[in-house]
């Protein structure tokens, strides 16, 4: 949780919002005990989400563009947006009808979940990280991150895509709509953002992911509830299934951001142009060993 914590202090969050850094510890530790150990949305994801996204910070220099409790609300969302995440995805939670989705009414449980969890956090004074913090601000930050947080549900992303495709010509970080869309959106690069890691990093986090999702499916098909086609160990290969995603979800959304911020052409897009090209050459083999024992 140190490196956590440095992020916060590093953005001046620690004297600009008066956070007593006991209370920080505190708050990053409840986040750690609400993590589970599963293969994928665990702690570490949690990590990587919430350094990709303080390095987007950065390397964006959103600091000068954006007010400080802006950056709270997408650094602390990141830090929150798979608390308690079970390893079941949201078409699970509502097939087999879950106490999750009884409770949210099939709208996005998953998310809903994990801030419900991150403000009960919250709610706790001794992990509370705005307690001194005015009503007005602490109602702003909650709006932010419920926002946020709900905008990482995966059925939503072309809804958001497409919003922030149709604001961009005239983009104004002045306009509250706009932001709003942007800090979605940053959350969600930093979210599904693997590929643009060094390969050695990327691909392990691919078979983590298909070991959650191959977990899931083997679980649908003894319960009898419908698999998705995706998640099937029968049907998915991870190169095909990678090239996929990359080339009609992440390079799509990762192109759009940097329409706004051209210093991630490099940064982000070309790492995952590589990892494109990685995982095509890694389906021709995989053709090749086919080709050769049906001989
Ligand atoms: C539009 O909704 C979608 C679209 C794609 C996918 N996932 C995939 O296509 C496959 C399994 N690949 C994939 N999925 C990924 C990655 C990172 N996060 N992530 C992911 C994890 C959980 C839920 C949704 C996604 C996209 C990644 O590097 N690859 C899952 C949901």
């Amino acid at each position: 949780m140190v490196l956590l914590q440095v992020m916060y202090t590093d953005l001046d969050f620690i004297a600009t919002f008066n956070i007593e850094p006991e209370v920080l510890q505190q708050f990053l530790f409840e986040v750690y005990r609400h993590y589970n150990n599963i293969p994928f949305h665990n702690f570490k994801h949690c990590f990587c989400v919430t350094q990709m996204m303080y390095g987007l910070i950065w390397l964006t220099d959103l600091k000068s563009k954006m007010e400080n409790i802006d950056l709270l609300i997408m650094l602390t969302s990141a830090v929150c947006h798979d608390l308690d995440h079970t390893g079941y995805n949201n078409a699970y939670q509502i097939n087999a009808r879950t106490e999750l989705a009884l409770r949210y009414n099939d709208i996005s449980p998953l998310e809903n979940h994990h801030c419900a969890v991150a403000f009960e956090i919250l709610e706790t004074r001794e992990s509370n990280i705005f307690r001194n913090l005015s009503s007005d601000q602490y109602k702003r930050i909650r709006e932010g991150i419920i926002k946020c947080i709900l905008a990482t549900d995966m059925t939503r992303h072309n809804e958001i895509l497409n919003k922030f495709k149709s604001i961009l010509p005239g983009f104004d970080f002045t306009n509250k709509e706009h932001k709003d869309l942007l800090m979605m959106v940053l959350i969600k690069v930093s979210d599904i953002s693997n590929e643009a890691r060094p390969m050695e990093v990327a691909e392990p986090w691919l078979d983590c992911l298909l070991q959650e999702f191959f977990n899931q499916s083997d679980v649908e098909k003894l319960k009898g509830l419908p698999v998705s086609p995706f998640m099937d160990r029968d049907k998915v290969t991870k190169p095909s299934s990678q090239i996929g995603f990359i080339r009609f979800v992440l390079l799509p959304l990762f192109i759009e951001l940097a329409n706004l911020f051209p210093c991630l052409e490099q940064h982000i897009i070309d790492p995952v142009r590589k990892a494109l090209n990685y995982y095509t050459e890694m389906e021709k083999a995989l053709d090749k060993e086919k080709q050769n024992r049906s001989h």
